[in-house]
Parts: C-alpha cells; structure tokens; sequence
C-alpha cells in the first residue's frame, strides 16, 4: 500500500482512506478555526534556505544527539494519544519502528497500549508523556512506572488545562476508549452524551490548578530529567529554566488546543535566544518535510518531533509506515544537507536561512 508513495501528504491520503471518518479527523483536526494548523505548515514555507556551494558533502552525518543519548537523525516521535484507533497493534508498531529507526519515541500518557507493554517491545530510547490528572496519585503512579520501565524522560505536558475545542470530535461524537496506562486505577467512562466525550472525558480529569511552582512536585518524585512542552514564549521558557526543565519543546499540541497561537517555527528563534544553549530545544507542530526539519535546526532547535505523520504511516502501513514515514524525512534531511553544502548537523546554522523577520530588517 506504501508503495510509490513519495512525500507525507500521500500517507495522509493514504491514513484518510484506511480510517473511518472520527478516527481520522480526530488525528488530522485541530482547534476552532484550524488557522494554527495551517500556519504550522505555512510558516515553514515561508523560510527561504541559502546554501553554500563547493563544499565536500561526499559524507552527510544526521546523527545527533538529545539528553545524552545518539540518535539517527534529529527527529523524534512526538507523544500522539490512542494508537490503536490507527492500527491494531497500536503504540507497539510505533514503538519498533522507532528502535528500527533508532530514534527517540515519547509515549504519550493517553496511549492504549501500557507503559510496560511499549518498554518490552521496544529497546529504543523512550521518553514518557506526562499529563497531570486532579488525581495526583495517577501521575506519581504513572511516573514510577515509566522508570521502573527504562524511559529515560519524562516530559510534562502544560498547555492542556482543558481540552481545546476541537470541532470534529464535537460533531462526531468522539468516543474514548479505555486508556490502557489506567486500567485499575480509573475508568475512562463519562456521562456526557452530547459533543466529544474525550473533551468531557479531559475536563473531568485533567487538574486546571497545575502550575508552575508544581514542577518542584514532580522532580520530588522522579529522578528522570523532566522536559516541558508546550512553550511558546521567551517568559515561559525562562521560567522553565528556572524551575530546573532540562529542556524545552516549543509545541502548540499540534494547534489542537488554543487556536491562533503562533506557528511554531515563528517563535523559535525567541525561544532559544532566551534560553542560550542552557538547555536543548526542540520543536514540534508542522513539520512535514526534511527541508523543515533542516530550518528548525538553522534556527536553534536541537532535533524536531513529528506527531500526525507518525499517525499517517501507522494507519496506511503499520510498522512499516511509521518506519517508511521516518526514512522518508530522514532521507529528505540528508539531501537537504548535502544540497545546501551542510556535511553534519553541526554544520547547519543561522545563515543558512532567511526568515520574514530577515527580510524587514534587512529593509531598514
Ligand atoms: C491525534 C493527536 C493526539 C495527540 N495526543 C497527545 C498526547 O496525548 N499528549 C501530548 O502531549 N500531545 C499530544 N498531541 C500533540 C503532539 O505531541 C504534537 O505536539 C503535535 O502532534 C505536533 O504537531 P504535528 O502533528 O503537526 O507533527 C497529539 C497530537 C495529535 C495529532
Ligand atoms: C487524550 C488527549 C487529551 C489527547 C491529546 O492530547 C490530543 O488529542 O491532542
């Protein structure tokens, strides 16, 4: 089925055709008005690359490397909620793919399979995705299990106080099937009956009151570094740097929270220029091509997250689509590399790109 495929926007094709229509625009769907979701892929489109010719690119070296741990290409595995709804086997294929791959994946907290099942099925290195519930004892349960299992991070979630208004799942009734990581500790069962019942599900659990002098909480029950994600601004990413983040992922949920926040890559720069190399960034939101990946490496971020193509592998082809999917952007990474005359990571910098903000300056 993968067969010919040659960009990720046939695999969304593709994942549109295997899914029945809730499923597929829960994954594909974004909040309100989905200005957000076009803008995380139009921003990319607007950053213009400027390469460098005459530069011995006869080896391109993509590895890099996150938290301590080398990976294959700086481009991750960002946490996406309830792989079963895509493929039967759910988180276990997204999970062997990335050990086929040798990337990082993040298993998101609203995963159907279980921490301990994705850590038996998958060597690779494993970070997990923290939601905090009013019910604090699910996420100190949640977290001891995740180390006990071998994932190396933790990263908090913190742009989900509530559910964005996705208007899909509203229209669709979204169902929510048993969250597997809850299973004997709370039932995702809920009363309403009109609208997403994922929303009613979120508003019910998730705890508003979460800030940030709880960040001192969380580290007082884990020893795993703890990433934030969600940042969006140069405040908050000081602020996380202050309450001791050993990093940063600058993320709008994939725009499927608070429509009209910036595109992603738009607030990069700031974000990094706050944070001075103190710790890594990273970035995820739109990115959908190795030309992107290579723009957000120009503008600070240490390695990127991809979370719907993830999704469009996995619903067209199973493993193999999540394996195909990576290959596919690692593989546009290297050409890009090699074409704009950058022989490894390292070498990818700020001049190697021209962004809006370039432009108007570049006027006065
Ligand atoms: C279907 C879906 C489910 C998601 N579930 C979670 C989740 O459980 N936890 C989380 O922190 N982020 C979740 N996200 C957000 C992703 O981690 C990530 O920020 C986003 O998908 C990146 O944008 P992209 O899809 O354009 O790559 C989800 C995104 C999608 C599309
Ligand atoms: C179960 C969730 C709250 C999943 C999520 O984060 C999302 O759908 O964006």
């Amino acid at each position: 089925m993968a067969d010919g495929i040659v960009n990720m926007n046939e695999f969304q094709v593709l994942a549109r055709q295997a899914l029945p229509k809730m499923y597929y625009e829960f994954y594909a769907g974004g909040a309100e008005d989905e200005h957000t979701l076009k803008k995380n892929v139009q921003e990319f489109q607007r950053i213009i690359l400027l390469p460098r010719v005459l530069v011995d690119v006869s080896s391109i070296a993509l590895s890099t490397n996150i938290l301590g741990y080398t990976i294959s290409a700086p481009i991750m595995i960002a946490p996406t909620a309830m792989h079963k709804l895509a493929h039967p086997e759910g988180e276990l294929a997204t999970a062997r793919a990335a050990a086929a791959c040798n990337t990082i994946m993040t298993l998101s907290f609203s995963a159907s399979c279980s921490v301990e099942e994705v850590a038996a099925s998958c060597d690779a290195v494993r970070f997990f995705q923290l939601y905090v519930y009013r019910r604090r004892d699910i996420a100190v349960n949640l977290v001891q299990r995740a180390e006990k299992s071998g994932y190396k991070a933790i990263v908090l979630t913190a742009d989900t106080p509530r559910l964005g208004r996705r208007e899909a799942d509203i229209k669709n009734k979204l169902i929510v099937p048993q969250l597997k990581n809850l299973e004997g500790l709370m039932s995702t069962e809920v009363v309403s009956d009109k609208g997403s019942k994922l929303e009613a599900y979120a508003n019910e659990t998730m705890d508003p009151s979460l800030c940030w002098r709880d960040i001192a909480w969380l580290k007082s029950i884990t020893n795993l570094p703890i990433l934030i994600k969600g940042i969006l601004t140069r405040e908050d990413a000081i602020k996380a740097m202050e309450v001791g983040a050993a990093g940063i992922i600058v993320s709008n949920h994939g725009a499927r929270q608070l429509d009209y926040t910036p595109a992603t890559i738009s607030v990069l720069e700031e974000v990094v220029q706050a944070v001075g190399r103190r710790v890594p960034v990273l970035l995820d939101g739109g990115v959908r091509r190795g030309t992107d990946v290579f723009k957000a490496l120009a503008l600070g971020a240490q390695a990127v997250l991809v979370g719907r193509p993830v999704i469009y592998g996995l619903a067209a082809k199973g493993e193999e689509g999540v394996r195909k999917v990576m290959q596919m952007l690692k593989d546009e990474l290297e050409l890009t590399m090699a074409l704009a005359g950058c022989p490894s990571v390292k070498d990818i910098s700020r001049s190697h790109v021209r962004t809006d903000r370039d432009r108007l300056q570049s006027m006065l």
